[in-house]
This record gives structure tokens, C-alpha cells and sequence, in this order.
């Protein structure tokens, strides 16, 4: 998968070098290319914003570097298509789902804005030939969209196939399709057995693979019902077992 980030702050995409991600491009599995909008400007400041047309508070940016940027990624594989990723407090929700409809992507590009966002006539330019999505990634506003893109980036870049290795399924993530569609996970322990007078559970310990099964999904109930009663009441009753419906 290539993925393109055009942004006045490069140097927030740091992140993408260490851990997962990072070691998924040493590997070629993920082609990262970051790019500075300020290289599209032609004034001597640099500058990439401009007063909202019809007044108001905070600024707008400027259509014509986006426009350009853009057009030059696009020119870096012309018989290809990238999705274009807008993160903005006004967008789509961000979910597993998503995430997961990104990975099967081979190329997206996601433009991250400042200010009060960026001359909407730019995504309508290139909404007419290419998908164009306005996601968001929570009910609450940052002060620009490269945390967003790192958050999205991250929740993508792990689903691609090699990325986790096979120590790990994301099928068992939660919010994954199936058995923890719209389920949180439950708790997790580790070694020792004891910690500071605190036991782990008695079933983690019994070796009956069914009945730790059965616990785990029990405590993945409970926990979606105390955090998340909405996505309880979204599950599917065809999902829940007679089980399930004790609890
Ligand atoms: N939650 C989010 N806040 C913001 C703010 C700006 Br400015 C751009 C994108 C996003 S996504």
C-alpha cells in the first residue's frame, strides 16, 4: 500500500518511522510519502492561508497550493487513483470498519488541514473524479488533522497482511467483523498468578479452552454494557446465545 501525506507539518509524521508502522515500511509492506504544502507557494512567505470569504472567525487555507500538491501527487502514478482521506470534525465517524475497507486500498492520500479547514472548492475539483472522504476521528476538535492521520494510519497500516506477524489476529480485535463485531474486549492478565494479594481469575488457569471462551465473551458483555450501552443495543439479537441473554 502507498499512502501520501500533504501537510504544512511534516515533521508530525515522525511516529511513521519507529514500532509497527515503521518497521511495516522497512519491509516494503507500507510506501510512506510525506510532503510539505508550503513547497507548493510562490510568495516569498510561504503562505498557505487567507481570510474566510463572508467573514468570520480564523482563517482558510488557500485553494491554489492544495490544488497543485495535490495534482502533483496524483502525477506520480497517473493509471492510478488514490482515495483522498480528509480528516475533519465534520466528517464520517472513523470505525473498524473503515479501517478496514482502507486496507484493502493500494493507494490513499490524506490532507491534513489547519486553520478552520481548507477552500471547500478543492475536494469538490477532485470529488468529481476520485473518492473523496471526509472522516472524522471522535466528537471533539484538535488543532489540526496530522494527529488524526497518525490515528488512522496506525488503525490501517496493522490490518495490512505481515504487519502484526502471527502472533496476534486482528480478527480478535474488537469491532472486528464477527463474534466481537460492536464488543469490547474483556480484561487480559499475564504472569505472575498472584500480584499484590490480587488472583487471576480461576478459569484463565483451568486449561478448558470452551469454558475460557465462555468467560472472556461474558466479560466482553459486561464490559460493552457498562462503557458502551449503545453498541449493545446495536448488536445483532441473532448474534446472542441463549448465553449471552442470561447476562
Ligand atoms: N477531530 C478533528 N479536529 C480537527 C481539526 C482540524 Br483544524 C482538522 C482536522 C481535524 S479532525
Amino acid at each position: 500500500m502507498r499512502i501520501d501525506i500533504i501537510s504544512i507539518f511534516p515533521e508530525y509524521f515522525a511516529p511513521l518511522d519507529v514500532s509497527l508502522i515503521g518497521k511495516a515500511r522497512e519491509r516494503g509492506i507500507l510506501d510512506v510519502h510525506l510532503h510539505q504544502l508550503r513547497d507548493w507557494t510562490h510568495d516569498v512567505h510561504h503562505t498557505v492561508d487567507d481570510t474566510p470569504y463572508g467573514g468570520g472567525p480564523g482563517m482558510v487555507m488557500k485553494p491554489d497550493p492544495w490544488g497543485e500538491a495535490i495534482d502533483d501527487v496524483l502525477a506520480a502514478d497517473p493509471a492510478a487513483r488514490p482515495r483522498i482521506v480528509v480528516p475533519t470534525p465534520s466528517g464520517v465517524p472513523f470505525t473498524q470498519k473503515l479501517a478496514m475497507e482502507y486496507a484493502a486500498e493500494p493507494w490513499l492520500l490524506f490532507t491534513p488541514a489547519r486553520y478552520e479547514g481548507i477552500d471547500s472548492r478543492v475536494m469538490a475539483e477532485y470529488g468529481s473524479r476520485l473518492r473523496v472522504d471526509e472522516v472524522s476521528i471522535g466528537d471533539y476538535v484538535l488543532a489540526g488533522g496530522e494527529v488524526a492521520v497518525l490515528v488512522m494510519v496506525e488503525a490501517v497500516g496493522r490490518l495490512l497482511p505481515g504487519v502484526l506477524g502471527n502472533a496476534r489476529s486482528v480478527a480478535d480485535d474488537s469491532f472486528a467483523p464477527g463474534a466481537m463485531e460492536n464488543l469490547l474486549e474483556g480484561p487480559v492478565y499475564t504472569k505472575p498468578p498472584r500480584w499484590r494479594e490480587r488472583e487471576v481469575p480461576e478459569i484463565l488457569l483451568s486449561g478448558h479452552h470452551g469454558k475460557i471462551a465462555r468467560w472472556r465473551r461474558d466479560e466482553a458483555l459486561r464490559r460493552t454494557a457498562k462503557n458502551r450501552p449503545e453498541l449493545l443495543a446495536a448488536l445483532d439479537p441473532q448474534s446472542l446465545d441463549k448465553h449471552d441473554r442470561r447476562l
